[in-house]
């Protein structure tokens, strides 16, 4: 905005409020907040220069603050110009805001297992691979995040991390201390193993290593306020399953099938581990259900029918609980593509079948936050509700 006709300088408090609307895109509180504030200057003509923190030197995402401080200065009455110059937090401001973003908690808690904690944690669990499990948990969390609620997806398929392409997050995670910041994309937080390591080489952790990168991934990461957090875990029974009953013993096991029957009794062993674990199975979703022939609409059983609901019906018998199928998504070709190019379907194309399918869970899940009325997944709820 242009200098106003009578030269009045603009007002420091109004640069500073201006300021205040600016969010570190890692850590979403704003910059005011974070300490990352050096200094403003307002010259008589209207120019206004702004020294900003970075947590980090080398900080991925210098340009984007420069450009959204400029933005938001600008628009202060009086403004004729904006300068930003960037430096970089000291040790000691480093720790100070590490344990400030901590409020004041002892290090290496998982706050999600905290008694009062109203994130809600699901963990996306499947028998064999390729099932779509990434591709369902993805989809749920941008279907989610689209819906207003705050998310983050911890990628804990540790041999086969995908999460982060299927999201569209490229670039690692910043670290302010022992604090890792994670990237977003689609409204949604991720952490993955992939970021962590260099290219695309393989992991080859055993055990003891995976609960500890799991431990880091739950405690060191700075999550904010999730209202739901999703963990892809690796197919099967393995370690990391019962990691996530250690670390997190109120996440509730999301099952992932196909209709085919192979599939569905090796998705019910992964199931059962719940059992053992204590853990709620809050439901099963079906994919790969059937495929719209493009030409004539007819639904042509690729994997066969029924695996959902077979796995729903034996995890109810041995759970003594009722676990519902959530849904079932139809193969859609636009769900693959979307995985490839890091733009979820429900994003793209909410209404296609596998879209609208997916959103519908997302809805089920995600509005469980604001009470079970009206919903019938049934389930009990829990005392943290
Ligand atoms: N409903 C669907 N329609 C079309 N393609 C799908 C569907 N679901 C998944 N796919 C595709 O199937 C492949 C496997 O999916 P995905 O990687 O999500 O499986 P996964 O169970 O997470 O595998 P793993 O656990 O082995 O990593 C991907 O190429 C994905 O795009």
């Amino acid at each position: 905005m242009a200098t106003d006709t009578y030269g009045t300088v603009p007002d420091t408090d109004a640069v500073r409020a201006a300021l205040a609307t600016v969010n570190d895109p890692e850590i979403h509180r704003p910059i005011t907040d974070l300490g990352m504030v050096k200094s403003v200057e307002v010259a008589d003509g209207g120019a206004v220069r702004v020294e900003v923190y970075l947590t980090v030197s080398g900080c991925p995402l210098r340009e984007t603050i420069t450009r959204e401080v400029t933005a938001a200065v600008s628009k202060v009455p009086g403004v004729t110009g904006v300068e930003v110059t960037l430096d970089v937090m000291s040790d000691e401001q480093r720790r100070e805001l590490a344990a400030s973003l901590r409020g004041g908690q002892a290090e290496r808690e998982v706050p999600f297992a905290k008694p009062g904690s109203l994130t809600r944690v699901y963990a996306v669990a499947s028998g064999k691979g390729g099932v779509g499990k990434s591709s369902v948990t993805v989809n749920l969390a941008a279907a989610m995040a689209a819906d207003g609620l705050k998310v983050g997806v911890v990628d804990a398929d540790i041999y086969g991390h995908s999460v982060p392409r299927m999201l569209g997050v490229d670039g690692r995670p910043t670290q302010v201390e022992n604090m890792i910041m994670p990237p977003s994309a689609n409204g949604v937080r991720v952490i993955s193993i992939g970021m962590f390591t260099p290219g695309n080489s393989p992991v080859v952790w055993r055990g003891p290593m995976l609960h500890r990168a799991l431990q880091q991934f739950l405690a060191d990461v700075y999550w904010g306020d999730l209202d739901v957090l999703l963990l892809d875990l690796p197919p099967g029974t393995g370690d990391i399953a019962i990691s996530v009953a250690q670390l997190v013993p109120n996440a509730e096991i999301l099952v992932v099938t196909t209709p085919q029957q192979a599939a569905a009794e090796v998705a019910e062993r992964a199931g059962s581990i719940a059992v053992q674990t204590h853990q709620k199975i809050v439901g099963v979703i079906e994919n790969m259900s059937g495929m719209p022939c493009p030409h004539c609409d007819e639904v042509v059983d690729v994997f066969g029918t029924g695996g959902g609901q077979r796995v729903a019906d034996g995890l109810t018998q041995v759970t003594g609980t009722n676990v519902p199928v959530l849904g079932s998504i139809p193969i859609d070709v636009r769900l693959r593509e979307g995985g490839d190019e890091g733009k979820p379907v429900v994003l793209t194309d909410p209404e296609s079948p596998a879209g609208a399918a997916l959103r519908a869970i997302a809805g089920k899940l995600g509005g469980r936050q604001r009470g079970l009325a009206g919903m019938s997944l049934g389930i009990t709820p829990r005392n943290k509700f």
